[in-house]
């Protein structure tokens, strides 16, 4: 039986870790041999990825423990040049699996294609046109890309709106198509482009408009995750504060960012401190991650909070989320890095809607985790204990002195870098 209970992991040395995760899953030798090496991207893969490469760019890849989702054990693949979110991620994951875990669901994979029309003699009369033609225009659509069809997806619906009618717009008025596509098991950027530009030259016909962009949205807002957890109060007492405290703690915090978007930027950052390291790791595309999972926050005319926290009538903790996802478990980089291939074996999903839960999930813990730090100590306490061995790295220290220094700055509660160059002059005579 899987587990993602490893009570001291971090604790082991690197080797030992190492070891542990090769008894935890089947690795192939070839597969073994990346997680172990120092290249773990070979150069000349890279070269084939992006364009001017002189090298690669390493991030710590770390796993988020404790996970427990709709009954099943995860380990989260997380790669995050940030110290504590890690150990913030596993330390909630902990916590929530107590209380019974995560509980997720995920709609259908279906992302946007939009087609941009401009110059219709009548835009009423062109939409009018091209929703007559709705039918053969899906059609149109999913001969461009049957396979997808074939796999049980493709477009399912069109629907058409006219931008800036007004007649005192700034802006001139425009057609937008949104052809929706369930792209299935992937992203879907590629295979959704692909097929509205397959049908610029229809439409163009249709609405004796002319057709400019032809492009997925980045806001797929028919393709949505969400995870909630219910936590007793019990469950959240921490030194110095009962359970009651947290959770009202907890709650104000929410309410604090559900109210202001200065703090609402914060609080979501935080929420994408576990989000983006799942889907880097995966070989997905963190900036249609961010960007869609944004303008959700602010679907209700101002920016706001991407999670709740209330209590319910038991006086339980209540964390829900709602995200849109557009990650793959197929196509685009998933499976061109060999650490992404890795990533899937150890995350075990079957499918993107699966990949989608996992990951709200663990946005909803490390939201929790950082509320939970700055509605009791503050975030310094643990994030900066932590954070100290990045700060002796940088003021130059290097192999047992890293965390001898890192150990002073805490102890001596002054974890800054002037101060652990001190440290390292005096070690270094
Ligand atoms: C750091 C902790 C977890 C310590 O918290 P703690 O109470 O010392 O943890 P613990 O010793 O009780 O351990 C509980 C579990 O946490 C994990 N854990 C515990 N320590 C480690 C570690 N070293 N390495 C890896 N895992 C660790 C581990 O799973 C452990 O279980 P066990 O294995 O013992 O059964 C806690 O203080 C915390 O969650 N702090 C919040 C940290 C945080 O949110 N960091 C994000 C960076 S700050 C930011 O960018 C966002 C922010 C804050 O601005 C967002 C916002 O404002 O909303
Ligand atoms: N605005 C944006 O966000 C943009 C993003 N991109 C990039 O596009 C990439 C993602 O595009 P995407 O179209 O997903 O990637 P691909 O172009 O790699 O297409 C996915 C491929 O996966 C294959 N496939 C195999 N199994 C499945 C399955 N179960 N479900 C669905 N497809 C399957 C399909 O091939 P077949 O059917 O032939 O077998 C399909 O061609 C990312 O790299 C992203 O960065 C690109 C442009 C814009």
């Amino acid at each position: 039986m899987k587990t993602s209970r490893f009570p001291g992991f971090y604790n082991m040395t690197v080797e030992e870790r190492r070891q542990l995760l090769t008894t935890m899953d089947t690795f192939t030798d070839e597969e073994k041999g990346y997680l172990f090496s120092n290249e773990p991207l070979p150069t000349d893969t890279a070269d084939k990825m992006i364009e001017n490469v002189v090298g690669t760019f390493p991030l710590p890849l770390g796993l988020g423990l404790n996970f427990l989702i709709n009954g099943n054990e995860y380990v989260i693949p997380m790669a995050i040049e940030e110290p504590s979110v890690v150990a913030s991620a596993s330390y909630i994951a902990k916590t929530v699996r107590n209380a019974g875990g995560f509980t997720t669901e995920a709609t259908d994979r279906v992302m946007i294609g939009q087609i941009q029309v401009v110059g219709c003699p009548d835009f009423k009369a062109a939409k009018e046109a091209v929703l007559k033609e709705k039918d053969a225009l899906i059609a149109d659509a999913n001969a461009a890309y049957p396979s997808l069809v074939a796999r049980g997806g493709g477009a399912e619906d069109l629907e058409v709106r006219v931008l800036n009618e007004e007649s005192d717009s700034k802006y001139g008025q425009m057609l937008i198509l949104h052809v929706y596509i369930n792209t299935c098991d992937a992203m879907g950027a590629n295979i959704i482009n692909t097929m509205v530009e397959s049908l610029a030259p229809t439409v163009e016909t249709i609405t004796e408009g002319k057709v400019y962009l032809r492009i997925l949205s980045n806001y797929p807002d028919r393709c949505l995750a969400r995870a909630r957890c219910v936590i007793p109060p019990e469950l959240l007492q921490t030194d110095g504060y009962t359970g009651e405290e947290v959770r009202d703690g907890v709650i104000h915090a929410y309410e604090f960012a559900a109210s202001d978007p200065y703090r609402a930027v914060t609080h979501n950052k935080g929420i994408m401190n576990g989000i983006d390291p799942i889907v880097i790791a995966t070989g997905n595309d963190w900036r249609a991650v961010e960007a869609g999972a944004h303008a959700h926050a602010a679907r209700f005319g101002k920016y706001s909070s991407m999670t709740e926290w209330s209590k319910d009538e038991g006086g339980n903790l209540v964390g829900e989320i709602e995200l849109p996802m557009s990650v793959g478990t197929v196509g685009g980089s998933t499976h061109v890095h060999p650490i992404s291939k890795l990533a899937y074996k150890i995350l075990d999903v079957d499918s993107a809607q699966e990949l989608a839960q996992v990951i709200v999930s663990v946005g909803l813990a490390q939201n929790l985790g950082a509320l939970k730090a700055l509605a009791t100590d503050g975030i310094q306490k643990g994030h900066m204990a932590l954070h100290s061995r990045s700060v002796a790295i940088a003021a130059g220290a290097t192999g047992e002195m890293i965390d001898i220094i890192a150990e002073r700055l805490v102890d001596e509660k002054e974890i800054r870098v002037g101060k652990a160059k001190e440290m390292v002059e005096e070690y270094i005579k």
